[in-house]
């Protein structure tokens, strides 16, 4: 095993991570990793999805306690022995799925002062000007700009990315030595993401350490004093800025790191023009035609079209109505106006049992609550557009197709599992995201359906990914990727909608649109 390539030794560890291993059962996930966490420092975490970051993140947040080897925190010896004794040592966590950390029913405010008020019992709750006063302090922490009428909403008023703001703004007011944060940015606008980094930023100049987990290369090229990587349970890499994509690369990804490096070369180069895509054929035959449809309440009512062959990309920002559209393409969903003709149908689902068995398939926004069943396995999983479809006939499904109709997806995404029968939830959240997707490859789709199919997945899975979606196209299927990245949607694409606030204000091919055109479209320009 060579050694992993180091950088320059840091001063001042706020955390040392020093032999660190942890197996579930058999399978041993960290073999002894090293890792120096010095204050005033932001470090991206990298590495494809099943290497480890969760696992190492969760250590450092008291969640794995029996994992072996020792974490240093200010140079003493620590007991990460739970999330409490974590947070009471400085180590402050903002985990991927945001909604978890809020609590429903509770007012923004209550929200923001949960974290420092909430210690015994709910009377604090009653203490009303206590808790004002404690949102307010959180508010300004990351210059949020809410007013009062903000902070005494219901907390479910908020958007997923002000909901992402919130539990930040919460976490800061603790006054942590190491922040982690775990993909933060997965469902913020580009603006918003800005808005964040510009905190961490300040953080950092302030002397706190940050660790970054994040598939978004851009952004780790941004923000990241230093990058460390790690594969297959071990750090295989750790570079100080500027950050060198041609180690990094091979350190996270070995031999598949092939071809990918010009997707990430694309992250410095923002204007590099689309890969060459078919011309649009003017006879194609359209197999979605909405007329008249309001996708929101308040939004005009508009027309498009879903051909064929093709991969039409819809960029959205949050509450453009983009899942919204899908919901009610899939029959799980209706418009309040409007009508809907699919080819070959006589008429549009009206439950999403119904599209499935006409082989109309979605992928949701909402992986883990609509997506995941828990308990299931790869297989199982993989079998459901199998099991919806004979479910009307008396049928019994043979375990041999189902395992090799899972061992051919595992192979073609690369999911890292011990096996076709692996329970779901043993899966790390990118590899989960694989089989979510893969399900609906099994079957060549008539229309198939992708809200935000590539987050959380790694360079080496967006390709994957990538290839089949082009391959349902290729064999005369309709794909409508729903995305909120124009980079994603120039990648894969051969139309692209913009939709802002339930309106269409760009349908193009992709080849005679620019960045540009789209950012502009995006402002209503
Ligand atoms: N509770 C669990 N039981 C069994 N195996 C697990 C469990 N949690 C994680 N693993 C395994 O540990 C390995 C590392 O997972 P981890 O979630 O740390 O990866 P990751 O690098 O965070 O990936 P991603 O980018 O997909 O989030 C995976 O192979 C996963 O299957």
């Amino acid at each position: 095993m060579t050694p992993p390539l180091t950088a320059e030794p840091r001063t001042e560890a706020v955390v040392s991570v020093r032999g660190v291993g942890k197996s579930f059962g058999p399978n041993v996930v960290l073999k002894g990793v090293d890792l120096e966490i010095s204050s005033g420092e932001v470090v991206a975490l990298l590495g494809a999805n099943g290497a480890g970051k969760s696992t190492l993140i969760k250590i450092l947040a008291g969640a794995h306690p029996d994992h072996t080897g020792e974490v240093l925190i200010g140079g003493e010896p620590a007991r990460l022995s739970s999330p409490t004794a974590a947070r009471a040592l400085g180590i402050a966590t903002v985990h991927q799925r945001v909604r978890e950390g809020i609590v429903p029913g509770l007012t923004v405010a209550e929200n923001l002062a949960f974290d420092e008020l909430a210690g015994g019992g709910a009377s604090w709750l009653l203490r009303r000007r206590e808790v004002m006063s404690v949102a307010r302090r959180a508010v300004e922490v990351l210059d949020l700009g809410w007013s009062d009428a903000v902070l005494r909403r219901d907390v479910a008023t908020l958007g997923i990315s002000d909901a992402q703001l919130l539990v930040v703004a919460r976490t800061l007011l603790q006054r942590p030595r190491l922040l982690i944060l775990d993909e933060p940015t997965s469902a913020l606008s580009s603006a918003e993401a800005d808005r964040l980094f510009g905190v961490v930023r300040q953080l950092r100049a302030d002397g706190l350490a940050v660790v970054l987990v994040s598939h978004r290369l851009g952004e780790v090229d941004a923000i990241a004093d230093r990058a460390v990587v790690l594969r297959d349970g071990r750090v295989t890499a750790d570079v100080a800025k500027p950050l060198s994509w041609p180690v990094i690369l091979p350190a996270m990804l070995g031999a598949s790191a092939e071809g990918l490096k010009a997707t990430v070369l694309e992250h410095d180069t923002p204007e590099t023009p689309a890969p060459e895509r078919k011309a649009p054929d003017g006879d194609r035959p359209a197999v979605v035609r909405l007329r008249r449809v309001k996708l929101l309440d308040e939004s005009p009512p508009l027309d498009l079209q879903i051909y064929n062959g093709e991969v039409t990309g819809i960029v959205g920002l949050i509450g453009a109505g983009k899942s919204e559209l899908a919901h009610g393409l899939f029959g799980s969903a209706g418009w309040t106006a409007g009508t809907a003709e699919f080819d070959g149908l006589a008429r549009p689902p009206r439950t999403p049992g119904e599209a499935i068995r006409n082989g109309i398939y979605l992928v949701p926004e909402d992986r883990a609550d609509q997506a995941l069943l828990p308990g299931w396995s790869i297989q199982r999983t993989l079998s459901l557009p199998f099991i919806t479809k004979v479910s009307s006939r008396v049928g019994v499904l043979n375990g041999g197709s189902e395992r090799d109709r899972a061992s051919t997806v595992i192979e073609k995404l690369g999911i890292v599992a011990r096996g076709p029968r692996t329970e779901l939830n043993e899966l790390s959240g990118g590899n989960q995201q694989k089989v979510v997707v893969g399900r609906w490859l099994v079957e060549q789709a008539r229309l198939l359906l992708l809200d935000e199919p590539f987050r959380g997945v790694d360079l080496g899975a967006r390709r994957d990914i990538g290839d089949q979606v082009r391959a349902v196209a290729g064999a005369g299927g309709a794909v409508v990727v729903l995305s909120a990245d124009v980079d994603e949607v120039f990648e894969i694409a051969d139309r692209i909608l913009v939709l802002v606030e339930g309106a269409l204000t760009l349908d193009s091919p992709i080849t005679e649109v620019s960045r540009d055109d789209v950012v502009r479209a995006f402002s209503g320009a």
